[in-house]
């Protein structure tokens, strides 16, 4: 197998080698920390060996479960907010097609806001239609999902009665503790752990992300064995590729690049850079420090945003995720009238439009100002998913490390939410 690439080649224009090396040395302090379980945050290191970890049980467990839900119904709804669904929803539209319910089963999302109308028509979707719920909160208390699994499961019960609605409801939530739990318990749902050490940002590769993965008709074994692989590989080379892109994005942070973009040329990988940007936001912006992470799919923005990243204020630098190989192929047909003038295109593969568009875009941003690295994956598979999920973990957790914060906690967070309840009159916060 082959495997994710990095190239920093149009960075250098704009940073030194020598700079790069003072991180890269920086970055070897930091895995250290993590690797002996020294580091800030030390008690949520599960992800570091958890692809490793994963056993055969576990994996046969899910495909279990996700069998049963895919023979008892035709949608399941995943409820969940942050590292509770990205991580599927990166996977699960990444694989999809981009217009067919993926493997002929239905897979759709709530709990990742509080709208009345998505909730509304989400309802008026599901009526009479065979459904299921994954609920998933590792702390079980998180208010957007808890209100969406309330509304659902009234619905459940009531469309398919008591004894189905069980049936056909799985929990993921923590091992002992918070309010999924206790309900889970108490009606006899199927429920899956997440591991107190692990997340909720760094939990795709528990059954957090793997079995809503394994309800659309994925291969989680593949997602699994691509993660193993990174584990494996940055494990025996100095973590070669997380500790260089971790050293030249802090290196570039120095500099004043204060934002991050990472580009997709495919809109299958918006929900990557969805599922990047909650890890990499959640984990470095603390203390008044850290990269920005944003994030823009071409060519489409580049018809919207491309004008600010040309010319606008010199802050920004580049991550793009390019697909070396399409699924499929597809040439730009000959026209005998070329009204459009286009023939010149004309026996072109549609990849290699969108590879020059892919270079010119890099030429034009280097040549603007806009620092440029690529990730390079070989092919849009769960496996290069797997490995390309491991790299960005292990990165984040030495770019943390570089940046001094504690990468596993998000204490910033809470500040809405108190208000929120406050404002709602939830009991105990009257006085906040
Ligand atoms: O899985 P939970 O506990 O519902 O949390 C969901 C998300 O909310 C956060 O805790 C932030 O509020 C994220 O870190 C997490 O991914």
């Amino acid at each position: 197998m082959d495997r994710i690439k990095l190239d920093y080649s149009k960075v250098l224009p704009f940073v030194g080698e020598q700079e790069i090396a003072v991180q890269r040395e920086k970055a070897t302090k930091a895995l250290k920390g993590l690797e002996d379980g020294t580091c800030k945050g030390r008690d949520f290191l599960g992800w570091l060996d958890l692809p490793v970890c994963i056993t055969d049980d576990e994996l046969n467990r899910i495909s279990a479960c996700a069998g049963k839900l895919r023979e008892q119904t035709d949608v399941v709804v995943i409820v969940g907010i942050g590292g509770s669904y990205l991580g599927a929803k990166a996977v699960i539209e990444a694989m999809s097609s981009s217009f067919d319910a993926c493997s002929g089963m239905k897979v759709v999302f709530a709990g990742n806001n509080v709208s009345e109308d998505y909730l509304y028509e989400l309802q008026a979707f599901l009526k009479d239609k065979k459904f299921g719920i994954c609920v998933i909160s590792k702390s079980g208390t998180t208010t957007e999902p808890a209100v969406a699994f309330r509304l659902l499961k009234d619905q459940l019960i009531e469309q398919e009665g008591l004894a189905v609605a069980r049936e056909r409801i799985v929990a993921i939530t923590d091992e002992k503790k918070g309010a999924l739990r206790t309900m889970a318990d108490r009606e006899g749902y199927e429920t899956f752990v997440i591991p107190d050490n692990v997340g909720g940002r760094y939990s795709v590769l528990t059954p957090v992300g793997l079995l809503p993965v394994a309800i659309a008709g994925f291969d989680v074994r593949a997602l699994v064995k691509g993660a193993v692989d990174m584990r494996m590989y940055e494990k025996g080379n100095g973590a070669e590729l997380s500790a260089t892109y971790a050293a030249v994005r802090n290196t570039l942070y120095e500099k004043g690049y204060v934002i991050e973009i990472t580009v997709n040329f495919n809109p299958k990988l918006h929900y990557v850079a969805e599922w990047w940007k909650q890890l990499y936001g959640e984990s470095e912006g603390k203390e008044n420090k850290g990269i920005f992470p944003a994030s823009v799919d071409f060519t489409t923005d580049l018809h919207s945003m491309g004008q600010y990243i040309q010319e606008g204020r010199r802050i920004l630098f580049e991550t793009v995720l390019s697909i070396d190989k399409t699924k499929y192929w597809l040439q730009v047909p000959h026209d005998v009238h070329d009204f459009d003038k286009l023939n010149y295109l004309a026996g072109k593969r549609i990849d290699e439009v969108n590879k020059m568009a892919e270079l010119g875009t890099q030429l034009a941003h280097v040549d603007g100002g806009v620092p440029n690295i690529r990730i390079i994956i070989p092919e849009l598979t769960e496996y290069y998913l797997g490995q390309l999920f491991y790299f960005y973990e292990l990165a984040c957790g030495i770019s943390g490390g570089i940046l001094g914060v504690n990468t596993f906690d998000q204490p910033g967070v809470e500040a809405y939410k108190n208000n929120m309840f406050m404002l709602l009159g939830k009991p105990g916060y009257e006085k906040k």
